[in-house]
């Protein structure tokens, strides 16, 4: 419980460039696996949440997309978006990467965060990748240079160093108010949703490096039958060759894609699920705003 006694949360978004960890650094956070992650740069296409309670709290984390400097016209009304989006936050988490020089990406997004004027704690992730410690501290006063924050923790999403601590501190930020969503709560998505993204995370891993950017999950149709949730999905490729390769040889790998993704939602969320994946080739539909809208991407 907190000093005044009163049940306390709030949302807390989780913003850096691309890349640094969000992803990552949320589950843990969370305490489970609610956003993807994979080692290719803008995994995260759409805002994801994820709800840690604990004693007196209860956090309602944002995973938003990379954040990066627009280079078209729109640039100027895009900002402003994440800076509105921004400002509605109780709180910010701000992910940098320990391993890569502070750059550009980051002064950005320091600046955006400076404009919202929400109170901000940052997160310096990937610490395990430092071989010597001594390394950390100018990269700690880099960061602290960059802008007003509450506090600047070293941590490792990885290996959950420092999480539980910088937690509590971010808990502390958060003002009085209601439980949002009910005890047991990780996510507010559908179970749907969670699968679709957990399919593109399993086709991200498995897939040559060609295919995943060519990617999109849809899920088509979502039945329940007593205890178990039907749902229908569709791997969308561009091109027949990739539905060759997502397919695999006898469907092998488009089998252990659903297998995998399946299991892993089912323990997460507690349910049963059946599964039915195809893939169909549905040329360009990076560029169908219709499809991509759709999609909700
Ligand atoms: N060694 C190490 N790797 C990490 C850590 N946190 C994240 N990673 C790795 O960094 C890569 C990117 O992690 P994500 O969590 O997908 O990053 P993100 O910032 O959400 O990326 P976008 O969705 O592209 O914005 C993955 O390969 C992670 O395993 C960490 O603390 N230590």
């Amino acid at each position: 419980m907190t000093a005044g006694g009163g049940f306390k949360s709030g949302f807390i978004s989780v913003v850096g460039r691309p890349n640094v960890g969000k992803s990552t650094l949320m589950n843990r956070l969370v305490g489970a696996k609610v956003a993807i992650t994979s080692p290719k740069p803008q995994t995260t296409r759409t805002t994801i949440r994820g709800v840690r309670n604990g004693p007196g709290y209860q956090a309602v984390f944002v995973d938003t997309p990379g954040s990066q400097k627009p280079r078209d016209a729109l640039r100027r009304r895009m900002q402003e978006r994440v800076v509105e989006s921004m400002k509605e936050s109780d709180v910010l988490l701000f992910v940098l990467d320990a391993s890569q020089p502070i750059g550009k990406g980051d002064t950005y997004i320091a600046q955006l965060i400076s404009r919202a004027g929400t109170p901000t704690v940052a997160a310096v992730n990937k610490v395990d990748l430092l071989r010597d410690r001594s390394q950390l501290l100018p990269v700690l006063e880099r960061v602290a240079e960059l802008g007003e924050w509450e506090d600047v923790f070293p941590v490792s999403a990885v290996s959950g160093e420092n999480t539980e601590t910088m937690l509590d501190r971010l808990v502390s930020l958060l003002p009085e108010g209601p439980r949002y969503f009910p005890e047991g709560t990780v996510t507010d998505f559908p179970e749907a949703f969670i699968l679709a993204e957990y399919i593109r995370e399993k086709a991200l891993n498995i897939l040559r490096e060609e295919v995943p950017h060519a990617i999109a999950v849809e899920v088509e149709e979502v039945e329940r039958k007593g205890e178990v949730t039907v749902i229908y999905a569709i791997i969308h490729v561009e091109r027949p060759t990739q539905r060759m390769i997502v397919l695999g040889k006898d469907g092998r790998t488009i089998k252990t894609i659903g297998t995998q993704a399946r299991k892993e939602v089912e323990r997460l969320l507690g349910t049963r699920i059946y599964l039915n994946l195809t893939v169909k080739v549905t040329p360009r539909w990076r560029r169908d705003e219709k499809f991509l809208e759709r999609l909700g991407l």
